[in-house]
Formats: C-alpha cells, sequence, structure tokens
C-alpha cells in the first residue's frame, strides 16, 4: 500500500456542460492511496495518513497529482521523422512516412524505435496511446511487447493498406483480415493490452479490404476500430474520386460497417453536416490533433461546435504528423485552435480532454483517466514550477486553474516529476 501525496485534482464531472472550474474538486494537500494497482482511496493528506498508517508514504510536495495523459491517436512507426519538414498529407506520406514505414518489417528496428517511442512519451506523462502500427505484424508485435514490459495499458493495431501506397507497403485484402485477427488473438485482452482494427484511410483500401475489416469488426464487437477521415480539402476530393458512388466521405466507412460506437475518427477537420450529425447519431468518436492539424497545414477543429452538439471527443498528439511527443502541447495547440475559431478552451476543459474525456473516447472510462477509488492506478505528479518562466507566472495564479494553465501553455517533460503505471513508479 502507498500513499502519494500533492496536490490533488478530481473531475466529478464534465466540463463542457456548467462552469468548467465546477466539474472538479481540488485538494491542495491531498493524498491518493495505492493498492495492488488499484486507487483505493483519495482525500485529505492528513486524514488518509491517520487511516492508513501502515502505507508507505511518497511525497511530492506542491506537485499536481493527475491521471496519466491519455493520447488517442498516435502513429509510433513515425517517431524519427517527427517535425519533417515542408509538406503537406499526401507528400507528407510519399516522402516522410512510407519510406520510414517500409523499415517495420525489420523485428529489430521496430523494437527499437518501440522502445524508444515508450521512454519518450512516458517521461512526457502519457499512460495510454492508441497506435497505428505498420502493416507489418512485426511492428504490432514490438509496440505491445514495450509496453507490456512497462506495465502500461496502450490499444493499437496493424495498419492496413493494399493500394496507393509502395509495393513493400501493401498487404491484401484477405491478408488484412489474416493478419489483424491473428494478431488480435495474440494480444487482445493480454496484461492491459487492446486490438484495434486499423484501416489507415480511405484512399489507402480497396473497397474489398474495408468490406474484410468490416467483417472483422462484426465478429468482434468488442474492439475499437480507428480510421482517419476528413483532414485535408486535398483527400477529401481524392476520396470522391476514389469512391464516386458514396454520398461524403463518411459515407464510404459507413457502407462497409465501420461506423458505430467504438470507431475512433482521427482529424474530423471538414465534416459535413450529414456526417456531423451520423457521427453523433451513432455515437462514434472524434479525435482531435490540434498540433498535426497546424503542423501538416490541415486547418482548425470545431471543438466547441461539435462539443455543443453532444460529440464524443478525444484528444491526440498524432505523433509524428503532430510535433510533439506531449499532451502537454497538445493542450496548447489545442488552446490555440480554439483561440483561433473564436473559443478560449478553460484549463479544465484542456486538462479533462487529456485524462478523462480522452478515457471516454476509446471507451476505457470505467478503468482509467480519473484519481477515483477503483480506477488503475494510471498516475503522473506533475510540476507545476518546472522552469524559471512557469515558476514565476504560477507564483501569481489565484485559483488552482490560473496555477495549471502556465504550465499546460509552456510545459514539457521536466513538469513530468513521476509517473506510476498500474501503480508501479516507472519514472
Ligand atoms: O496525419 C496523418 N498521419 C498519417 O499517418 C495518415 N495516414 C492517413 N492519413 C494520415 N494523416
Ligand atoms: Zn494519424
Amino acid at each position: 500500500m502507498e500513499l502519494l501525496l500533492g496536490q490533488v485534482l478530481q473531475f466529478n464531472d464534465t466540463p463542457f456542460q456548467g462552469r468548467p472550474e465546477d466539474a472538479a474538486t481540488h485538494i491542495q494537500r491531498g493524498a491518493v492511496l495505492v493498492k495492488d494497482g488499484v486507487i483505493a482511496d483519495v482525500g485529505e493528506a492528513d486524514a488518509l495518513r491517520a487511516q492508513h498508517p501502515d502505507a508507505s508514504v511518497t511525497d511530492m510536495g506542491d506537485a499536481l497529482l493527475s491521471p496519466g495523459f491519455v493520447d488517442t491517436h498516435v502513429h509510433y512507426p513515425q517517431t524519427a521523422i517527427i517535425a519533417s519538414w515542408g509538406k503537406r498529407l499526401i507528400d507528407w506520406l510519399n516522402s516522410y512516412t512510407f519510406p520510414e514505414e517500409s523499415r517495420f518489417g525489420d523485428a529489430s528496428h521496430a523494437t527499437q524505435i518501440a522502445e524508444t517511442y515508450f521512454d519518450l512519451v512516458t517521461a512526457a506523462g502519457t499512460t495510454t496511446t492508441v497506435s497505428y502500427c505498420t502493416i507489418h505484424p512485426e511492428s504490432v508485435d514490438a509496440y505491445f511487447t514495450a509496453a507490456q514490459t512497462r506495465g502500461l495499458r496502450v490499444l493499437g493495431g496493424k495498419t492496413c493498406m493494399d493500394r496507393n501506397a509502395p509495393d513493400n507497403l501493401q498487404d491484401t485484402a484477405q491478408t488484412a483480415y489474416d493478419d489483424s485477427k491473428a494478431l488480435l488473438e495474440r494480444w487482445h485482452g493480454q496484461d492491459r493490452l487492446s486490438y484495434v482494427i486499423t484501416p489507415r484511410f480511405a484512399p489507402t483500401s480497396t473497397p474489398e479490404q474495408l468490406e474484410a475489416l468490416g467483417a472483422l469488426w462484426a465478429e468482434r464487437p468488442d474492439l475499437l476500430m480507428q480510421t482517419h477521415i476528413s483532414e485535408q480539402h486535398e483527400e477529401i476530393a481524392w476520396v470522391a474520386d476514389l469512391f464516386p458512388d458514396a454520398r461524403d466521405y463518411l459515407d464510404v466507412y459507413e457502407k462497409f460497417g465501420l461506423v458505430r460506437k467504438g470507431a475512433l475518427l482521427g482529424h474530423a477537420i471538414h465534416l459535413t453536416e450529414r456526417e456531423r450529425d451520423r457521427i453523433r447519431e451513432l455515437d462514434a468518436s472524434l479525435i482531435h490533433c490540434p498540433t498535426s492539424n497546424t503542423f501538416i497545414g490541415s486547418g482548425l477543429f470545431d471543438m466547441q461546435g461539435l462539443m455543443a452538439q453532444g460529440h464524443r471527443i478525444g484528444l491526440a498528439t498524432d505523433t509524428g504528423g503532430g510535433s510533439s511527443f506531449s499532451m502537454l502541447r497538445t493542450m496548447a495547440a489545442a488552446y490555440e485552435v480554439g483561440q483561433l475559431s473564436g473559443t478560449a478552451l478553460h484549463p479544465a476543459q484542456l486538462w479533462w480532454l487529456a485524462t478523462a474525456g480522452s478515457a471516454a473516447a476509446i471507451h476505457l472510462e470505467d478503468k482509467i483517466g480519473r484519481l477515483t477509488p477503483g480506477y488503475e492506478a494510471d498516475i503522473i505528479a506533475v510540476d507545476l514550477a518546472s522552469t524559471p518562466g512557469i515558476a514565476q507566472r504560477a507564483a501569481r495564479a489565484e485559483s488552482i486553474w490560473e496555477a495549471v494553465f502556465p504550465t499546460i501553455m509552456m510545459g514539457d517533460d521536466r513538469a513530468i516529476a513521476a509517473v506510476w503505471a498500474g501503480g508501479k513508479k516507472i519514472r
């Protein structure tokens, strides 16, 4: 039994209805009791110390104890090509992404990048990732093995592509189905690992492949499915050419049984009214990737409008189209995109999006993303004065959210003082 001491923030509600600051409770000198990898109690430090005199105590001082960050859309194989200059989506894929992804049939390369990736993201306070791997089963094995060793709860799957990609990065409708099935049987439900069915996006799959993956999802409706939608105008026009019978981009996925609760739709920037309504009706999740959307020049996600409509929305780095491994930087970008769209997202909304909100977007809202008894003990301690610039601003704060906001806007892995995964300290 371990008692972690620090400031504690607990969300009781979504901060997108009512006053954002009312959605969370703040305890200045709080404690989280961890037992057998699970949060057993949360409360005032003095009270919990008195109740549990036998627990070992880890005192994080003024650091903020928070759920680990949940990153709902990443491409771990793109770790080594993050921050590649000067292209838009399709050119960026062809110039940087596909050549690097071609290397992941080599298990030792896949292992090396997966290890580097998890070193980087755990240092940045992320304890759950949802990753596209490559078409190679080796890339999936490397991802899950590296996460399993660290005791992380992660999700991911083999990226399926059978057209419009280099020959050595293509599978077929049948091998996409067979490989995905074998991989999900190998990994899904092992320790804290979940398999996600992963057609990359409509332009790189034939109708036959989308049909095969729709059939696999129908066989295993308990899984999640991830893909991309409506990121750039050129991409949307290309999809219209490739699927002339479809009403719109979403309709391509709908026709193959790929839109329902459990679908994670990345980017979703340029949706039509019909698409927005239908996604909401079917309760599929939208994944906001703000650093990617600015870096690749894709556009502004309509967070406020989509939230007001009742959409289920997660936040993500989209490594390596995104330009950071850090969910702090990602929250900052979400704030900036919000400002450009006429809405200042409250720090409570940003923090919720990176934790409980993202957990809900990937249907793990009963397991991770909250400091609540019964939840898995994926916890980070965040130093709210990690650099001189942040410290001098935070010193003037008159509320917890004013103290947190400088770290959101200016913080990086220096702000992450400690990380626990399943109750075990990993950083
Ligand atoms: O940002 C992105 N990254 C990708 O790897 C990708 N593939 C399809 N569409 C994509 N968008
Ligand atoms: Zn992506």
